[in-house]
């Protein structure tokens, strides 16, 4: 299945999960898992050495998984995704050349964001879907409120800080597609094989209301 642009990741379920994985063999479980709990949508980070291993394993393992890579920093890194099979990258920031190697290369990007200049960078650069990372740090729903003024026609999936708890009340905000988060996929959990846990909070996730 191809993805033909990122907003369309949204309509899978209110929540991404951005999943860090330190062991290869833990991969296809934790697919296996979020996908159990309705969860398809899989941010997968660039942030360990067999992350892109791993975003293979789980594209060819679980099929209902639709797997892109996160923490894309550089034009290497979207080349690297591309190969390993992702359907979409997420990147924490936004660089002119990030978004131009994407666009160049077919890999939709959920670019990051955290500023009304970098929202305007990206909308030059073609993107009007932005994560907006480190969505609690830089001013939340406060911030979002306050883009959607200027930036009414510009879509957010605010990731960083956000919670089970918490991701309602951003849900709730019209410009706001999706929340990424780390909180379905808890270290100790994954360490632990605990998959049970996994597919629990990720019905939890997926069953949230927007
Ligand atoms: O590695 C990346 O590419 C990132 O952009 C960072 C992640 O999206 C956030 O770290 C998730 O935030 P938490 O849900 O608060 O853990």
């Amino acid at each position: 299945m191809s993805i033909l642009n990122t907003l369309s990741l949204a309509s899978y379920g209110p929540v991404i999960p951005v999943i860090v994985i330190q062991r290869l063999e833990d991969a296809v479980p934790l697919a296996q898992a979020l996908v159990a709990g309705g969860v398809r949508v899989l941010e997968v980070t660039l942030r360990t050495s067999c992350a892109l291993q791993a975003m293979e394993a789980m594209a060819r393992a679980v099929p209902e998984a639709i797997v892109g890579a996160g923490t894309l920093r550089t034009v290497e890194d979207v080349r690297a995704a591309r190969n390993a099979g992702c359907q979409f990258g997420v990147s924490p920031g936004f660089t002119d050349a990030i978004g131009a190697a994407c666009i160049e290369q077919g890999l939709p990007l959920l670019p990051g964001v955290s500023t009304a200049s970098e929202v305007m960078q990206a909308n030059a650069a073609g993107y009007s879907f932005l994560k907006l990372f480190p969505a609690v740090a830089v001013g939340g729903i406060n911030l979002l409120k306050a883009l959607g003024g200027p930036f009414a026609d510009v879509a957010f999936c605010p990731t960083g800080g956000i919670t089970l708890e918490t991701a309602p009340q951003f849900l709730s905000l019209p410009n706001v597609k999706v929340c990424g988060g780390s909180w379905l996929t808890p270290q100790d959990a994954v360490d632990a094989g605990d998959w049970a846990r996994i597919t629990r909070l990720a019905a939890e996730a997926a069953a949230i209301k927007r």
